[in-house]
């Protein structure tokens, strides 16, 4: 059937939607490291396991090449991701990572990376409950061994890695619905070079608008207006870290941030994260911040451009600055950075600004998963504080 895999695991099945009798929280309950397979699981003969050391050089090019020739591509196949090597290396290394959670399939004659799935440890909140659990993501498999069942097999991989470090739960995102959305988000995207987007085919002119007219709709000013708005910095981390544990705790699903993630996902750090927080000129106290990461992306097959540079909004908080005028800064310094385009999930309070900011629709949807954790009910993407990379 449609799910042969997901039906042997322990995810919200589509059979169980709505039987309120199922309790919330995990679905199997954690066994003794011990009784874990102790061995890795068994691959296609031609493949092997290798542990992928981001530390090193060759390896994250090596991983590096593989995702720009073979990841995530869009519905009409015109883009594909194309994380750097020093985004990879940020996203795949943050505080108590394990080295043996970033996982290689290579083929054993001639040592050639063909997949990768990788896991990151991450306390995260659901409704009261702290959970620390592995997030999943860059799950790949090489163009050319599309079908062949590699992807069961390494999920099951780095969950039995997963499973050896005592943490039974896990949290990823996906642009095909599996068993069983824990929410299902819309992506909207705001031109900031709208004559590039065009010209690349990412956006189409308006009926009854001209190049020039469009340039015009979408024109930022060259500063940000906020009083006090500025590039986040080392000595913010407390602040920052205080303003953003309080603002998550209103969503149903967050990360449960302590200063050293903060340091870790949201200081600055150039082409890979942006951050910035409004400081009261009177009384020195930090009542905003909004951040977004850089993911750039191959134009597949166009004469005048090779690369789409996206940015993508990432965590925001707005106590007194209105979140329209914060998010409004945020397109502004986009633009100064020469992003051609501002991505947004509807997640969080971000449905409030969408439209008025002149966000368009994306033609997809990003579906967000918890591994061994049932939710009562689905959530709807406002109750959702949770980005993933
Ligand atoms: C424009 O280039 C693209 C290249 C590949 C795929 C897509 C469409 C797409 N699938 N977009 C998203 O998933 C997306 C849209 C808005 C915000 N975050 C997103 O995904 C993030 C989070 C999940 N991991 C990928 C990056 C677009």
């Amino acid at each position: 059937s449609r799910h042969k895999f997901w039906e042997t695991q322990p995810v919200g099945q589509f059979k169980d939607i709505g039987d309120s009798s199922l309790p919330e929280g995990p679905i199997e309950p954690p066994t003794p490291v011990s009784e874990v397979k102790q061995e890795p699981y068994n691959l296609p003969n031609l493949y092997e396991w290798v542990t992928c050391d981001m530390e090193s050089e060759e390896m994250s090019l090596e991983v590096y090449n593989l995702l720009t020739n073979n990841y995530v591509e869009d519905d009409e196949n015109m883009f594909r991701f194309n994380y750097s090597k020093e985004f990879l290396s940020w996203a795949l290394r943050p505080p108590g990572y394990f080295k043996s959670w970033h996982i290689g399939v290579c083929v054993k004659s001639s040592k050639k990376l063909v997949a990768f799935i990788t896991g990151i440890p991450a306390r995260i909140r659901v409704h009261d409950q702290v959970v620390t659990m592995a997030e999943i993501n860059f799950l790949c498999v090489h163009k050319k061994l599309r079908s062949k069942r590699l992807a069961p097999v390494m999920i099951k991989e780095v969950t039995r890695r997963v499973h050896l470090e005592n943490i039974w739960q896990a949290a990823y995102t996906a642009g095909v619905v599996l068993p069983t959305p824990i929410s299902t988000c819309q992506y909207w995207h705001r031109s900031l070079n709208p004559k590039k987007l065009i010209d690349v085919g990412f956006s189409r002119l308006g009926a009854r608008m001209t190049m020039s007219r469009t340039i015009k709709l979408y024109k930022l000013p060259e500063s940000p207006l906020t009083q006090g708005f500025r590039k986040m910095e080392p000595h913010d981390i407390p602040a920052v870290t205080r303003l953003l544990k309080k603002y998550l705790s209103q969503f149903v699903v967050a990360p449960d941030f302590d200063e050293n993630d903060v340091e870790h996902w949201l200081l600055p750090k150039e082409d890979v994260v942006d951050s910035f927080l409004v400081e009261s000129p009177e009384t020195h106290e930090i009542t905003d911040f909004c951040s977004f990461y850089t993911l750039p992306s191959s134009i597949l097959g166009n004469q005048n451009y090779s690369t789409l540079k996206a940015a993508y909004s990432y965590y925001n908080v707005s106590t007194k600055t209105p979140l329209l005028q914060l998010m409004n800064d945020a397109l502004i310094m986009a633009k100064q950075k020469d992003f051609d385009v501002f991505n947004a999930l509807d997640v969080m309070k971000n449905e409030s600004f969408l439209k008025e900011l002149k966000f368009g629709p994306g033609d997809g949807k990003l579906h967000y998963y918890l591994y061994n954790y049932r939710l009562r009910q689905a959530l709807h993407p406002s109750e959702l504080g949770l980005v993933l990379l």
